[in-house]
């Protein structure tokens, strides 16, 4: 049995075209979603990203503007910018790149900025928001993770999801996402004892551990639905996930490539939630009109 494709590229293509058409709707009534993005230094992997937000903007229509600093910007300079942007009518949604050089509060950036414009949802308000099950912008990998399940008819309540990884853009509210579409959720992470026996029991195992081919096919249990989040390198230069996908596959009920799973929701979750926030400014202006 060879596991069932989720095709990450061929959903964000579906989603992209609706959100492409609320944005012609949302610019009938004057409202352009802008995003602002940061990037900070030469890292080239997060170039890569950013020039990739950017033509995924444009092709959906919307406005995005990109600021550039050198990598020994002040963090009061960056935070000048952040109140700047936060006050700027033409953008909705400001993403800072992540991660900042060791001398900038990577926390103190992100608090900067307005959550109303946090379409990262790496906000503190927006992370307690969805925490609690209220509105709030939800991170763009756990969404588009979630995403991904639903259109690919995963049931998810009752279903035991292991989580491997507990950073605070992924592990962690991935895990909070599916506990509040009732999964019961296990975290693993570095000090985790006997990982391969938490994984085997799990229906929905997701790879957040920034390690190739970390999670292999003893980790898995047949049929389970196979979620790979990592972005590696390998010495090749080539990019690789979190999942040894040549073994899992034959295991996995389900399984996402990498390239072509993961990294594109995460792309069009953020244009779904600078869409979401320009809709917001619109119903505000419409209410103080009023
Ligand atoms: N596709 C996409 O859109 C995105 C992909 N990524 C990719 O996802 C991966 C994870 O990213 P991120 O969450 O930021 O990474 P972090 O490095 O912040 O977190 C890695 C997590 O894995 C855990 N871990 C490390 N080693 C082990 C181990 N041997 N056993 C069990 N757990 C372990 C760590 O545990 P501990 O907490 O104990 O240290 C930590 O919680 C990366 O490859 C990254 O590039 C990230 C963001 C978006
Ligand atoms: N403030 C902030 N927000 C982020 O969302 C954020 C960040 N910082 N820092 C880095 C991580 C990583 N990340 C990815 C997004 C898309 C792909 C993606 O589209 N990947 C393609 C391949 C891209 C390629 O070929 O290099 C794919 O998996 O098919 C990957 C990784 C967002 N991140």
């Amino acid at each position: 049995m060879t596991a069932l494709i989720i095709d990450g590229k061929e959903i964000a293509k579906r989603k992209k075209l609706e959100i492409s058409l609320e944005v012609e709707k949302l610019k009938e009534s004057g409202i352009t979603p802008g995003l602002a993005v940061v990037l900070v230094g030469d890292n080239q992997a997060s170039k890569t990203y950013v020039r990739s937000k950017q033509m995924t903007c444009k092709e959906l229509g919307m406005h995005s503007v990109l600021i550039e600093y050198t990598e020994s910007v002040a963090e009061g300079e960056l935070l000048r910018k952040i109140a700047e942007l936060n006050e700027d009518d033409s953008i909705h949604g400001i993403l800072v790149q992540l991660p900042l050089p060791k001398h900038i509060r990577e926390m103190a950036v992100i608090e900067a900025i307005s959550p109303e414009k946090d379409v990262d949802g790496f906000h503190p308000v927006n992370i307690g928001r969805m925490m609690i099950g209220q509105e709030a912008f939800l991170s763009c990998t756990p969404f588009g993770i979630l995403v991904m399940l639903k259109e690919s008819g995963v049931a998810l309540e009752g279903k035991h999801v292991v989580v491997v990884g507990r950073s605070n853009i992924v592990g962690k509210p991935v895990g909070q996402l599916l506990l509040n579409e009732n999964a019961t959720v296990t975290y693993c992470h570095s000090k985790t004892k006997e990982l391969v026996k938490h994984t085997q029991s799990a229906d929905i195992i997701i790879a957040a551990v920034g390690r190739t081919g970390f999670i292999t096919k003893e980790h898995v249990k047949p049929g389970a639905v196979v979620i790979d989040v990592g972005i590696n390198r390998n010495e090749e230069g080539k990019l690789c996930g979190d999942v040894s996908y040549e073994e899992v596959k034959d295991v996995a009920g389900h399984i996402t490539p990498v390239p072509g799973g993961v990294g594109p929701m995460t792309i069009t979750m953020l244009m779904y939630n600078t869409l979401k926030s320009a809709r917001n400014a619109l119903n505000k202006l419409q209410r103080t009109n009023n």
